[in-house]
């Protein structure tokens, strides 16, 4: 049985077991992240966030020495961001030593982003850039659907105003019509105007199911809120069920602030591969 270090992180309770493969000796099969991930047999988490220099990444063409934030979701699939990952991401590297400064650049999927240490646990990422696009498509559970945004942050979203947020039940998965629109799959967000500037969301994740929280899903929210109201202001407050983040969008880019804590180290079994 072989055994190695982790890190368990959340932000506004999107929870994450963290991998340091500074070396890269440690890449999780999908098996792996499953078993990391999983709340009774595992460690627990709506996902992974593995540590390794972007210089062993294969498609980065940037500074080999950054830090890639190698997300994986809790059903071993890999994505392209996460908002809250990154964040925690960023809390992880200061702690453990490996970076330093006041902005902590970090490469991932969606090109290289820059997280910002805030006071009270808070960190703010530039997101870059968020397009907001209305394709037709419809977005059910429970026997309703409701007209989509299709919102791309680097992973797809689509984001629907169902009216009241806690009449959902989300533990079915939902659907979209035309099925065909998201090929890859897509994160749902479930919003509702609460007040100007202030937005409440439920969030679906491809992936991993409801989760607590999507930092990328609230940027999406905040960004299909401003497009069907018309309403201008850059700072948008959204509260999920795990806490509340702010978004800021400006030109058509986006920064995302919200709490990012570590909060156990340990050391995991990993059940062997060849009998996984
Ligand atoms: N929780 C994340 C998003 C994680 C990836 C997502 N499930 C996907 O498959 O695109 C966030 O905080 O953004």
């Amino acid at each position: 049985m072989r055994s190695w270090p982790f890190a368990k992180g959340h932000g506004t309770h999107n929870d994450f077991v963290i991998i340091n493969d500074r070396h890269q000796m440690y890449d999780p099969t999908p098996d792996e992240v499953r078993f990391l991930c999983d709340r009774r047999a595992g460690i627990g988490g709506d996902g992974v966030l593995r540590v390794v220099r972007a210089g062993y990444v294969e498609d980065w063409d940037g500074d080999p020495d950054v830090w890639f934030m190698d997300y994986r979701n809790a059903d071993g699939s890999v994505a392209e961001m996460c908002g809250n990952g990154v964040r925690v991401f960023a809390r992880y590297l200061v702690e453990e030593g490996l970076a330093m400064g006041e902005r902590i650049p970090i490469a991932t999927r969606n090109g290289l982003l820059s997280a910002e240490l805030l006071p009270n646990q808070w960190v703010r990422v530039e997101m870059g850039a968020v397009t907001v696009a209305e394709d037709g498509v419809r977005v059910g559970v429970g026997g309703q659907d409701w007209p989509a945004l299709t919102v791309d942050v680097g992973n797809p979203h689509a984001v629907v105003e169902p009216g009241e947020l806690s009449r959902l039940d989300l533990r079915t998965a939902p659907a979209w019509q035309p099925d065909t629109a998201y090929p890859h799959g897509v994160n749902i967000e479930f919003v509702s105007l609460v007040e100007p500037g202030r937005i409440a969301m439920r969030v679906f994740e491809r992936g991993v199911g409801e989760t607590r929280s999507c930092g990328t899903g609230t940027v999406a929210a905040a960004a299909a809120t401003a497009y069907r109201t018309g309403d201008e202001r850059p700072r948008w407050r959204v509260d999920v069920p795990g806490g509340t983040v702010e978004v800021e969008l400006a030109d058509g880019r986006a920064s995302l602030a919200g709490p990012a804590e570590i909060v156990a180290r340990g050391e995991v079994q990993l059940p062997d591969r060849a009998a996984a």
